[in-house]
């Protein structure tokens, strides 16, 4: 378990001090899959930071596994080499080891315990890149080099993995095999996963629950489907909307089914019962990991507008009036 408990980070700068974090309280269970999203400068690597215990806080208490984090650097290695793994956007391979030799590094700074030649073997079949282990990083593809970097992140068995923009530099087909991967890992070891990004499509495919910040502070803790469904923060609006139908035009709503018993029979009932014009503009549905959400903008006219509206909201469809 993850714990921020009042939290600030000030850094000092030439003539001023900047706020990196202000007032983070938070969170985060075992098992989780959690999301952090922002923009660029919101906070995200700062928070990502303190919690491998790479920098401290100006204030406040972070507790990970119960370890409360001082400015005792020794504790914080500690968890880094047991109870932590981290995954990069660049990867950050050694480029003149091999692949097996770039996971057995991770166990020889993790003082490994136990056979190290068995644990890389089984490193190398989860990952799928048995047949890779004597390639060097240079000869692999990103998506490969990414799978190197998750072994050696898994290496010592950690109960948190924290993934700062991990798939960012990764091409959407080969983003979306890692997010696989780690849904795959997840489901085998429950590791708690915290993954860093400014991607909306992330969220989507990999998350239970996503964390927005904004300018320092949680803007949104919220489970996917409401993020999408009801997005509260400007940030999460911009991020969501910047996906969707952008034109402004009179009487353009945003209808959203996301009860498992709405469907497309309830509009055309509604236009027969009501003698409304509606106008499909856009339509798309959106898959979570586990869900899936349809989002449908229309333009309705004609004298029952309203009526037809709430008939509607009562059959479990929501609509917003939809200005960008
Ligand atoms: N070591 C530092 N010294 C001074 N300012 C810093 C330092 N590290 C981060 N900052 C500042 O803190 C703020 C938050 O930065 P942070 O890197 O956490 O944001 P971010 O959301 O991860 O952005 P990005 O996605 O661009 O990395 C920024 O204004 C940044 O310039």
């Amino acid at each position: 378990m993850i714990e921020f408990k009042s939290v600030n980070k000030i850094f000092d700068q030439k003539k001023s001090k900047l706020v990196a974090l202000r007032d983070i309280n938070l969170t985060i269970h075992d098992g989780e899959i959690v999301g952090i999203l922002g923009y660029s400068g919101a906070g995200k690597s700062t928070l990502v930071r303190l919690i491998n215990g790479l920098i401290q806080p100006t204030s406040g208490e972070i507790i990970v596994n119960k370890e409360s984090l001082s400015t005792d650097k020794r504790k914080a290695i500690d968890r880094m080499r047991h109870t932590i793994g981290m995954i990069f956007q660049h990867f950050n391979l050694i480029h003149s080891m091999t692949v097996y030799d770039n996971i057995k590094l991770a166990l020889d700074i993790a003082k490994y315990p136990s056979d190290k030649h068995t644990r890389i073997i089984e490193l190398l079949d989860l990952v799928g890149l048995s047949d890779k282990k004597d390639s060097y990083p240079k000869t692999l593809s990103g998506g490969q080099r990414q799978r190197v970097g998750i072994g050696r992140a898994l290496a010592n068995h950690p109960s948190i993995l924290l993934c700062d923009e991990a798939t960012s530099a990764l091409d959407s087909k080969t983003a979306l095999e890692i997010w696989d991967l780690l849904k795959d890992i997840h489901s085998k070891t429950n590791i708690t996963i915290v993954f860093i990004t400014h991607q909306i499509e992330v969220i989507k495919a990999l998350c239970d629950r996503v964390i927005v910040m904004d300018q320092g502070s949680i803007v949104e803790d919220t489970d996917v489907k409401s993020l999408f469904v009801s997005p509260q923060s400007s940030v999460s609006k911009s991020l969501l909307y910047a996906e969707k139908y952008e034109q402004n035009l009179p009487n353009l709503y945003e209808l959203i089914y996301s009860h498992k018993n709405a469907d497309e029979t309830i509009l055309s009932n509604c236009i027969k019962t009501y003698g409304i014009d509606v106008n499909i503009k856009y339509a798309k549905t959106l898959k979570l990991k586990t869900d899936s959400i349809g989002f449908l903008y229309v333009q309705i006219e004609g004298l029952n507008q309203a009526q037809a509206i709430e008939y509607l909201k009562q059959h479990q469809v929501e609509v917003n009036p939809y200005v960008f």
